[in-house]
This record gives structure tokens, sequence and C-alpha cells, in this order.
């Protein structure tokens, strides 16, 4: 379902992924974790074409890029149709309704009608908790509840997989678990999902998989348990010590 071989990414003469290469399949949820500058970031927004690699390959549910061929508007957008994307800073529109930020997109990119996208939307809101918030304003809302109605707004597209970047990081702890619970939910729902994250306990307990990079390399790539307690590098063994203080 994704696929990704031998990505390269630099910025200048600065080399921030160097020879990336992993696959998913279908219902997988891998999490990417490593230490701060490690490349996690640039390599989910390759993903999607946020950044565009400087080598390699990606496909995504059928579709490849090759970094050294420029995408056509339209593959552009397959391909953000077929990769939900979720930010760290939720990204809503202000200016418009909890409801108007979900079904624009849909309208927009899906061309549904605006009673279509509508009851699509209150659907998706109702299973992030938040159908109550449907007329209110993002502003309105709390940090938590911005970024599930982040999370319904991705998935309003039918993604064939969700890529996460740091989605608590900017949310309180207890807030943070809210989104999380959305994300498990998701999880075990069948969603294939990617979660670049600080959150070693979903890493562990929610992903199949973990992904740990340092220095624009994947040094572990394994089952989460495995690589979590286990890990087989230094490095590794180094970041993990540090950061669940084993
Ligand atoms: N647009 C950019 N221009 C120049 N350098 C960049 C750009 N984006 C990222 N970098 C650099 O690439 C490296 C990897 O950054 P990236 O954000 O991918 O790391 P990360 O592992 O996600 O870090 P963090 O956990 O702190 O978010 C860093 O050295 C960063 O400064």
């Amino acid at each position: 379902m994704l696929e990704v071989r031998n990505l390269r990414k630099a910025f200048g003469t600065h080399e921030v992924l160097k020879d990336i290469s992993f696959s998913m399949r279908k219902g997988e949820v891998v999490a990417i974790i490593g230490p701060s500058g490690s490349g996690k970031s640039t390599l989910l927004r390759c993903l999607n074409q946020l950044e565009s690699a400087s080598g390699g390959t990606i496909t995504i549910d059928g579709l490849t890029i090759h970094a050294d061929h420029r995408l056509r508007r339209q593959e552009l957008m397959a391909l953000r149709r077929k990769a939900g994307m979720v930010f760290q800073s939720f990204n809503l529109f202000p200016h418009m309704t909890v409801l108007r930020n979900i079904s624009l997109p849909q309208e927009r990119v899906l061309g549904r009608s605006r009673a279509e996208a509508d009851k699509r939307s209150l659907a998706l809101l109702e299973r992030v908790g938040l159908v109550d918030k449907a007329g209110q304003y993002p502003a309105r809302c709390s940090g938590g509840q911005q970024q599930r109605i982040a999370i319904a707004r991705a998935l309003a597209l039918d993604p064939q997989v969700m890529l996460f970047d740091e989605p608590t990081s900017a949310l309180d702890p207890e807030v943070g678990l809210e989104v999380l619970a959305v994300m498990k939910e998701l999880a075990d729902a069948g969603m294939t999902m990617v979660v670049v994250t600080h959150e070693m306990h979903f890493a562990e307990t929610v992903s199949d998989r973990v992904l740990l990079m340092a220095d624009g390399h994947i040094l572990e790539d394994g089952p989460s348990k495995e690589v979590m307690r286990n890990p087989k590098s230094e490095r590794a063994k180094r970041f993990l010590h540090a950061v669940l203080n084993r």
C-alpha cells in the first residue's frame, strides 16, 4: 500500500534523509520516533509532497512519485486525496464554522454537494465526539477539540492512509490523551497510519511497528515492543534510555 525506495532529501548541502527505504501493508500503523532533527517530519512531508525529495521513489496506493519528475497538479491532488495529513498546529480555517471546515474540502476536492458533504461531516464529528461543536468557530474549541476536528477533516476525503505529524505536541498532556484515544480508535478500525510522535506509550502500545530514525537514517524497523524493549543499535539504545528512563 505504501512503499518508499532509496528516498533522499537535502536542504542545500544539508542531507536530511539518507537513503530511506521501507514499505507498509494496508491497515498497518507505523510510528516514527527518534531524536530531534533526525528527519522524521521531513520524511512525512515527503510522503504527501509538502516537500519534494531529492532522490528515490514513493508509491502510495498504486501512485508512484519519482523524485526527478515534477508532479502534475492532477497527480498532486490525487496524492493528497490518498494521504490525509494532520499537523501539529491543527490549521483549521478560523473564519469558518467547524462544519464548514470539514465540508468545504469535500465540495472542492471530491465534488460532493453541500448537503452530502454536511451529512458526512456530521457523521465524522459524531465519530470524534464533537457533533455539538458543528456550528461553532474553531477559536471556541480547545486545542484537543481542534485537533480532533482536523482529524475529522482529513478523514472526510476518504484517504487510504493517514499521516500524523506530532499531533499532540502542541497540547497539554491531558488533552493530548483525547486525541490519542481518537487515533487509537482509528487504528483499531483498520486505518493505515504513519505517526511521527514523541508519545512513546502510543508508539509501544498502539502502533504495530516502530521506525526509529537518527541522523537521516532508519536505525531500527520492527514490531513496536521489540524495537522499544530490545533495540539493536547503540544509538537507538541511548535514545530510548533517555526518553523512557529505562
Ligand atoms: N525547510 C527546511 N529548510 C532547511 N532545513 C530544514 C527544513 N526543514 C527541516 N530542516 C532541517 O532538517 C533536519 C530534520 O528536520 P525534521 O523536522 O525533519 O526533524 P525531526 O526529526 O522531525 O525533528 P523534531 O523531532 O524536532 O520535530 C533538521 O536539521 C532541520 O533543521
